[in-house]
């Protein structure tokens, strides 16, 4: 039994006589939702919890002691229980790691990210063969391949590949030393029986990288390998003691708790330190084999479950460790003099002390507001994760977040020894997972079975394939949201606020204007609006602003001005938050003549036509490193650019394409990369994507255009939309500025196609249908809208000239089954940046409006700009009319 509930009232810390002498208790009071509040009274140890428990907080109790006294029930720690603080939000298990370590370094880390440096690539490169040496694979190739998969980062860093080849083979001498003592002895059979409850069979003597998540401890990881049900860790330092290091043997103790937690006993953990293999033995003395074992007893466990604790109510409160939380030792630590100095420039206590000019007071307010907003996204992500047990699987099925009910398909073994599993879909259902998409695929139950981070191969109505690093019986497909990028807006707060230029920071904190020389070029004839943008651009000493609406030009601007720069004899970054962006843009500027390119993204993540100005074309690790560092433009998305490669870069202009949608940190990403930068977007179109709402949801675009009007020009003529269909965006969103480029664009019709206009709306349009619900779906709607699509193919328009905008995903399902293939259906956010012929917007009639349907008028902007011809809205006047900005879009279309 568990009891788990939100926390209420905590008790003070009081001492009593047992039969077992003197003890400390503590009673806490929870509400556990479903039923009435109850105390729990925390014994000896668990007591520690006590001290930085609050109420708001969840706790859950595991195993509790039950008694009636007085005719109440009262709970109480046992011997076996667990006291989990904030049990949904999952630590991960290096985390604990590090946070035992030192709270500070866990702190710092998070901050500053993984740096640049040989023993992090090495540590990746031998991990890698690791893995591949259990999975049966030949050693030579899997080296060959890992260093070639390092080559970049090898390059960077000057490394010969030969010599890390052969040091690599001397860490897998090491494994396979150690692997071939181990397939020596006999399997037991309480070993197997064991195993065989953990979900994998016991032909597998050995798994390596199981993934492992708990709903109980609130913690998540990937165990390097599983020996046997026993956990084993890979280290690439060295060891000479008989013991491992404390925080090593954390590491294994917290998946030793999630494997008691499935019904192994896992009562002993091996560290595998492999550099003991590479020392030289008339040097060094002491013990130096590489695997050291260890017992795990349940003092161990429990101080693994307590020092989480510690680490999620910090985390709770987003307060920020003092390295005092678990004793740190700071006179031998490497980062002493990195911990003094933030602490001194942010003004934090620390254990170490401060050294350093502490900042002025409004980066240091603007820092630990970011921060707050960049965790409390975080938290939306644990959330997330939380709903996988939180919810039913049908209830995630409705809620587009998994693809249940698979029939396992077969599956092979590909070359590099990672699997690709095939499944057949019983039947056809909207979810939010697309091709491409990384995914948690499982047995059907991701938390307490078998479940392996994947990539998704291909997903249509019959059919799941899917990639992943281990075999399983693919059952069902979860959406499960990386901390990637929320991780990589805090190292771009830190790189900025902490390692930023002074003078980005004068005028980006308001002490300094922005300043412009003012030479003028006629660099776009035609048009006036973009020449100016481009001068502005040219002509910024610290930044400028692009504000275009939809069709003006702004990926032709961008284009046209990484032209200029680069001829000018500029080095270059391109950026933008989505892949898909970044390759529109390079495709542009590749329209412009610009030939010196580098693409960095990963092989799935870059277009087909733009893969061939990927690095890994270029050759060898030195080869690739040159030409990353000597090519006049660089495109990558903003994630990437705050990775440790494109940390290790400079460039003397960054250039933004859909700045509009990026949160500030993550724009930061970028421009922290550049002495100057432009940014180019609309903030009256699509915000960032933030589940956290807050200040996230405010663009450093829009800011910037807000603080330094005068940094900025609107482009004003768009190539587009007719006169008729532009008018209400126009008037609405930008003070009747936008005009169509030529009369060419003004005066388009369906005419000019060909087609027969008798029986279809030419220009803009309003169907008339009945609200009956009050869901996100309406079938009857949904008919109708197929109806006008009919109407438009009769007419003699493709399929592909049609596209269809609904508000909410369950009824893109409901449109999308009613129309024929190659009309395209989705939501609003998958419409930005494009444009059809004709397009149909469905409002979802119901009865009443309680707000606006498409959540924000930004995102109706979009979707009534998206076509160039014809536009008909389908929906229910009597309710769209109750609201002011509705019924003024009623009066345009009806007119
Ligand atoms: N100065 C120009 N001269 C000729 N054609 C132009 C010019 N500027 C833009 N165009 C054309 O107008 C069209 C729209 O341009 P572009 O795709 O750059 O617009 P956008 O503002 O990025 O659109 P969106 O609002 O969808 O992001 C393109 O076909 C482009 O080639």
């Amino acid at each position: 039994m568990t009891i788990r509930g939100d926390v209420t009232a905590v008790g003070d810390g009081r001492t009593v006589s047992t039969q077992y002498g003197e003890r400390d208790l503590v009673e806490v009071t929870v509400e556990p939702g479903d039923a009435p509040p109850r105390t729990l009274t925390l014994w000896g140890k668990w007591t520690e919890t006590a001290d930085y428990l609050e109420p708001g907080m969840e706790l859950l109790l595991t195993d509790p002691e039950e008694r009636e006294w007085n005719g109440e029930t009262q709970y109480a720690t046992s011997k076996g229980s667990y006291v989990v603080v904030e049990p949904d939000y999952l630590v991960d298990v290096t985390d604990i790691r590090e946070w035992v370590q030192c709270p500070r370094q866990y702190y710092l880390s998070k901050l500053s990210g993984l740096p640049l440096k040989y023993p992090v690539a090495k540590g990746t490169l031998v991990h890698e063969v690791f893995g591949d040496l259990l999975r049966g694979r030949d050693l030579e190739a899997a080296i060959d391949d890992a260093v070639d998969d390092a080559g970049l980062e090898l390059g960077l860093l000057g490394e010969d590949p030969e010599s890390v080849r052969e040091e690599v083979h001397q860490h897998a001498a090491a494994i396979e030393g150690w692997l071939n003592q181990g397939l020596l002895t006999e399997d037991s059979a309480a070993d197997a029986a064991s195993s065989e409850r953990a979900g994998w069979h016991v032909d597998d003597d050995w798994r390596s990288e199981y993934t492992l998540i708990s709903d109980t401890f609130g913690i998540k990881g990937r165990c390097d390998a599983i020996r046997r049900g026993m956990p084993v860790e890979l280290k690439t330092g060295k060891n000479t003691n008989r013991d491992p290091r404390f925080h090593d043997k954390i590491q294994a103790a917290c998946y030793a708790l999630m494997l008691e937690e499935r019904g192994v006993e896992a009562d002993t953990g091996t560290l595998l330190y492999t550099k003991n293999a590479a020392v030289d033995r008339a040097e060094e003395s002491g013990d130096l084999s590489p695997a050291k074992e260890f017992s795990i007893g349940p003092g161990l466990l429990e101080f693994v479950v307590r020092s989480r604790n510690r680490l999620a109510a910090m985390e709770h409160d987003m307060t920020v460790p003092t390295g005092k939380e678990s004793n740190a030792k700071c006179e031998y630590c490497f980062s002493q003099d990195a911990c003094m100095v933030v602490s001194g420039r942010l003004n934090q206590e620390s254990k170490a002390g401060q050294i350093g000019s502490m900042l002025p007071e409004d980066e240091r307010d603007y820092f630990e507001e970011l921060y707050e907003a960049v965790e409390a996204e975080r938290r939306e992500i644990h959330a997330e994760y939380a709903k996988l047990w939180k919810q039913s699987p049908e209830e995630r099925a409705d809620d587009d977040r998994a693809v249940i009910d698979l029939d396992p398909d077969g599956r092979e073994e590909l070359v590099d020894g990672r699997w690709r599993l095939r499944a057949r879909r019983p039947a056809a259902a909207s979810s939010k997972i697309r091709e491409g998409d990384r995914v948690l695929a499982s047995d059907g139950d991701p938390v307490h079975g078998t479940a392996e981070m994947g990539r998704v191969e291909r997903l249509d109505e019959e059919r799941v394939v899917v990639t992943t690093d281990e075999p399983l019986t693919l059952r069902r497909l979860d959406v499960y949201p990386s901390e990637l990028s929320v991780s990589r807006m805090l190292t771009a707060l830190h790189d900025f606020v902490l390692k930023g230029d002074d003078r980005r920071k004068d005028v980006l904190f308001g002490r300094a204007e922005p300043s412009f020389s003012d030479e003028t070029r006629d660099v776009v004839p035609n048009n006036e609006a973009q020449n100016a943008a481009v001068n502005r651009a040219l002509n910024a000493e610290d930044f400028a602003l692009i504000h275009g609406p939809p069709g003006t030009g702004k990926t032709y601007t961008i284009a046209t001005l990484v032209r200029e720069f680069v001829a000018r004899g500029e080095r270059v970054l391109l950026s933008a938050f989505t892949n898909r962006a970044v390759d529109n843009a390079l495709e542009a500027v590749e329209e412009q003549g610009v030939t010196d390119v580098v693409r960095v993204g990963t092989e799935t993540g870059v277009r087909e036509d733009m893969r061939e100005h990927r690095l890994e074309n270029a050759g060898g690790p030195h080869e690739q490193a040159d030409r990353l560092g000597a090519a006049s433009l660089v495109a990558a998305t903003t994630a990437t650019c705050g990775s440790r490669v494109m940390r290790s870069q400079s460039f003397d202009v960054v250039l933004v394409d859909e700045a509009s949608q990026l949160t500030e940190p993550g724009a930061l990403a970028a421009l922290n990369r550049g002495a100057r930068f432009v940014l180019v977007g609309d903030h009256h179109q699509l915000p960032p994507v933030v589940q956290a709402g807050g200040r996230l949801t405010t663009s450093l675009f829009e800011r910037l255009i807000d603080e330094h009007p005068e940094a900025g020009v609107l482009l004003e003529s768009q190539y587009r939309m007719r006169q008729r269909i532009q008018a209400f965006s126009s008037t609405e969103f930008y003070g009747g500025k936008l005009r169509p480029a030529s009369g060419e664009v003004a005066t388009q019709s369906l005419a000019d196609l060909g087609v027969s206009t008798e029986n279809v709306v030419d220009g803009v349009g309003f169907e008339q249908v009945t609200g009956t619900t009050d869901a996100h779906v309406d079938p009857a709607e949904a008919e109708r809208v197929a109806e006008v699509v009919a109407d438009y193919r009769a007419a003699g328009l493709d399929a592909g000239q049609i596209g269809v905008i609904a508000p909410f995903r369950a009824q893109v399902g409901e449109i999308g089954r009613r129309v024929p293939e190659g009309v395209a259906v989705d939501t609003v956010d998958r419409f930005q940046g494009s444009a059809k012929e004709v397009i149909v917007v469905s409002f979802v009639a119901t009865g009443s409006l309680d707000g606006p349907i498409f959540e924000d008028y930004r995102r109706l902007n979009v979707a009534l700009s998206r076509a160039k011809k014809a536009l008909v809205l389908v929906g229910d006047s009597a309710a769209l009319s109750s609201d002011d900005f509705y019924a003024r879009m009623l009066n345009w279309a009806r007119r």
